[in-house]
């Protein structure tokens, strides 16, 4: 594997240093103790140095404007991995330039272009680690399909019918491109649903799980975090008892999984790199389960998730990096 930036130091190059993932990718890079941040790539940002425009950023690194054949170029000269942290429809120009010039780096890519491309690595590890340690093409998974397979998967075998997901996401969910889901005033005591049929992270909740799935999204005013409330049919009675046990086994061994009896607040997700699972209820015939996800959309969904990725792909472990 190529090193760059000290000789037990693999280098990374971010594309999308601008936005809100690329910034929390930015702090979990520069602190690890074996990445090394070897380019930061954005074209509002080019030639300002790093800390300009990611908060706590420490490196003295100079922001570059790096189009596809120069992100391809750097991939073949020592570059170890590239982080695609751009909106949806921009990765393919930079996979093909990576490809072309057969630089060896290993691609993660944020975005949902490649997370139904069975060529590509789907990057959940708690429901599928085996396949990511060779990985060299990544698709990390969306903020709120994390959380909901996470949330749905235990429960999977004992369903009637599909789950209804209800999320509420922070707005930063929403990027930095001015729209109505990240407009302060149009937020403003308000709860925000779209996409209440057919949004993507349905049919990605569903490709991954293998179930039909409803998922209605919502955003609210605060910055950061997911709330999903998950509603599931059962096909047969189950005590809440034996429902909480299926839970707490299934994530035992997962650090970053916390099962507890008692609801999650939105709230307490923020700054968190784990997803928690609680409040896990059955009605009173035992034929309806509901349990709610919080997560922070910019961590686990997105930047600690890669970083999981990343770390598996190069042979490290898993939670290297990743603060406790
Ligand atoms: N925000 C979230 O909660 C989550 C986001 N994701 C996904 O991660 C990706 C990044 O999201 P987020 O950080 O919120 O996005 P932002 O809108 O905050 O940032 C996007 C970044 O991409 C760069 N960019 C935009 N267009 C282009 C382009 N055509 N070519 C090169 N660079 C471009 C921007 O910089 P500049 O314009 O200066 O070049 C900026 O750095 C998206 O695909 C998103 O769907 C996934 C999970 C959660
Ligand atoms: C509030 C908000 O707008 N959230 C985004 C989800 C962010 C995300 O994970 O999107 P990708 O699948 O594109 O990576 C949305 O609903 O599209």
């Amino acid at each position: 594997m190529a090193l760059t930036g000290g000789a037990d130091r693999i280098g990374v190059g971010l594309v999308g240093a601008r936005g809100y993932t690329g910034a929390e990718l930015v702090r979990l890079l520069e602190a690890h103790p074996r990445f090394h941040l070897a380019f930061a790539s954005s074209r509002q940002g080019k030639g300002k140095p790093l800390s300009s425009l990611c908060e706590g950023a420490e490196t003295a690194l100079l922001v570059e404007e790096l189009g596809p054949a120069d992100v391809a170029a750097r991939g073949s000269a020592g570059v170890a991995a590239v982080i695609l942290a751009m909106p949806n429809g921009q990765a393919a120009a930079y996979v093909e330039a990576i490809e072309g010039a057969g630089a060896e780096a290993i691609v993660v890519d944020l975005s949902a272009d490649h997370r139904f491309d069975a060529r590509w690595a789907y990057g959940l590890p708690e429901l599928g680690r085996a396949k990511l340690g060779a990985a060299r093409r990544i698709a990390n998974p969306g903020c709120y399909a994390t959380g909901a397979q996470l949330g749905i998967a235990p429960a999977r075998g004992l369903l009637s019918g599909p789950p209804h997901v209800f999320g509420v996401s922070g707005y930063s969910g929403a990027g930095t491109t001015p729209s109505d889901k990240n407009d302060p005033e149009k937020l403003r005591d308000n709860l925000m649903p779209y996409a209440l049929t057919g949004h993507i992270h349905e049919r990605e909740i569903a490709h991954g799980l293998g179930i039909e799935v409803f998922f209605t999204p919502h955003v609210a005013p605060f910055f950061r975090g997911i709330t999903l409330t998950i509603s599931m049919p059962l096909a047969a009675p189950v005590s809440v008892e034996a429902l909480r046990a299926l839970y707490l086994e299934a994530y035992a061994a997962e650090p970053l999984v916390q099962v507890q009896d008692e609801i999650p607040l939105v709230r307490d997700a923020a700054g968190r790199h784990g997803v928690t699972i609680g409040g896990i209820t059955v009605d009173a015939a035992g034929r309806r389960a509901v349990v709610v996800v919080t997560l922070d959309n910019l961590l686990k969904g997105a930047a600690t998730q890669a970083l999981q990725n990343l770390n598996l792909a190069c042979s490290l472990p898993e939670l290297l990096g990743v603060p406790s």
